[in-house]
């Protein structure tokens, strides 16, 4: 049962006879019909709690946890002995059981109580999971409001870079996650989707061991060193089954941005199959906003190839932004050695400009460094530190900068 607080310290009756918390934070519009009160009449610090609760934000869904129905009761009871104290006891419903994030959303609501302002406010916790009707309308709910694709919606904002190379093995994947954690590090929300079905590997260059959590059918990304990460290869055996519906693989790629709750990112970056396939006339059908970046090392073989990869603009309406030249050099005793030739970046970057008819610039020229694929393989991208942030390294300023010119240069 809740009991209206009887100190004036934790609150102040108002003239209309409801009770309010003297706190200058208090939401005083808010609708006190939706705090759930364990007895269906809440007390002044049920409300205030239920308002702090508002701001706390589930990490995988990026909305409010009041506004997801996770908040199933609070009630706050005078404490037995201790004056101007106060037991709230909150009941968490989590969208699924186990969820890996419970606790840290079970810490923010502690937090959100314990720092109350006007009382001592000692929490308790109680976690349990929605039921399966409840779910399923949460559900529905945000798949209604982001229905299909929202990366195609009129004013979304995410700016798409799809990461290609004509070659396998040329660094494209590395790229990709290195810029991904870049973008991540400076402060953008950042996605990526891992759109080299066969030979996936960002998985393994983010570290992650997890499966996405699946809610009712409607997938969470993997959060790895703050990307929202999408992969075939985060799924195993009887899963991967489910979410290739049908022997139609190039769905995957729809499947990935219509299945999976991403929010809204300011970037979104796809790891590319090698090649000039069928993968990137999908994404332009899919994402007519993409931008592809073209990968290529210095040398001949795979250059031409490379070209041929940023030639399928002529095909379909995608922009080649430009092009990063991986492996250009090796510095060994202050000397630049060209292990596997020069110019190749130039090259693609010179003829795309010549066949497409605008300017695709030479973006970047990455070193070829032993380091770079001992971090990569350890499952954190080489441009972070361990703990997280951007390294103060040559490298990872390249990959600054890279950054800031894929964004600085408008559509
Ligand atoms: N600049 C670099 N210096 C050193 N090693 C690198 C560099 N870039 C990539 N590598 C390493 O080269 C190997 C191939 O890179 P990566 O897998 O990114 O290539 P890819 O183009 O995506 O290949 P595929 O499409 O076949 O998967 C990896 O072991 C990676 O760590």
């Amino acid at each position: 049962m809740a009991h209206t607080p009887t100190s004036q310290q934790a609150a102040t009756t108002t003239g209309a006879g409801s009770t309010q918390p003297n706190t200058g934070t208090t939401n005083h519009n808010m609708d006190t019909t939706t705090v759930p009160a364990a007895d269906g009449q809440p007390n002044a610090i049920e409300i205030a709690i239920y308002h702090r609760l508002s701001k706390v934000i589930d990490p995988e869904l990026g909305r409010s946890i009041t506004d997801l129905g996770m908040i199933a009761a609070i009630e706050a009871t005078p404490h037995n002995t201790l004056p101007l104290t106060f037991d709230v006891t909150v009941h968490v419903e989590l969208t699924v059981a186990g969820c890996p994030l419970s606790k840290t959303i079970t810490n923010q609501i502690n937090g959100a109580v314990a720092s109350y302002p006007d009382a001592t406010l000692i929490p308790h916790i109680e976690v349990s999971a929605m039921s399966q009707d409840k779910l399923a309308n949460l559900v529905a709910q945000l798949k209604a409001e982001r229905r299909q694709n929202p990366f195609t919606k009129p004013g979304v904002h995410t700016r798409i870079f799809a990461i290609a190379s004509g070659k396998g093995g040329v660094g494209k994947s590395s790229v990709t996650a290195n810029l991904a954690a870049t973008f991540a590090a400076l402060g953008y929300d950042t996605a990526a989707i891992d759109a080299d079905i066969y030979g996936f590997s960002l998985p393994r260059l983010f570290g992650v061991h997890t499966q996405p959590t699946n809610l009712n059918g409607m997938l969470m990304p993997v959060v790895s060193w703050g990307v929202k990460l999408m992969s075939i290869g985060m799924f195993a055996g009887s899963e991967r089954a489910i979410l290739w519906r049908g022997p139609r693989l190039q769905r995957s790629l729809e499947q990935f941005l219509s299945d999976v709750w991403w929010g809204s990112p300011d970037v979104l970056l796809l790891d590319m199959a090698p090649g000039t396939g069928d993968m990137a006339i999908s994404v332009a059908q899919t994402l007519p906003n993409a931008e592809l970046v073209v990968v290529t090392t210095p040398q001949p073989s795979a250059s031409e190839i490379a070209v041929r990869s940023g030639l399928v603009a002529l095909q379909v309406p995608m922009t080649v932004r430009g092009v990063v030249e991986n492996m250009s050099y090796f510095e060994h005793n202050g000397e630049r050695l060209e292990i596997f030739g020069h110019g190749g970046g130039q090259r693609v970057s010179e003829q795309l400009t010549h066949a497409l008819g605008y300017d695709v610039p030479l973006l970047a020229e990455l070193p070829l460094e032993p380091q770079i694929r001992e971090i990569d393989d350890s499952g954190r991208p080489a441009v972070l530190t361990p703990s997280g942030e951007l390294a103060g390294t040559p490298f990872a300023a390249q990959f600054t900068k890279l950054a800031q010119s894929l964004m600085d240069n408008a559509k």
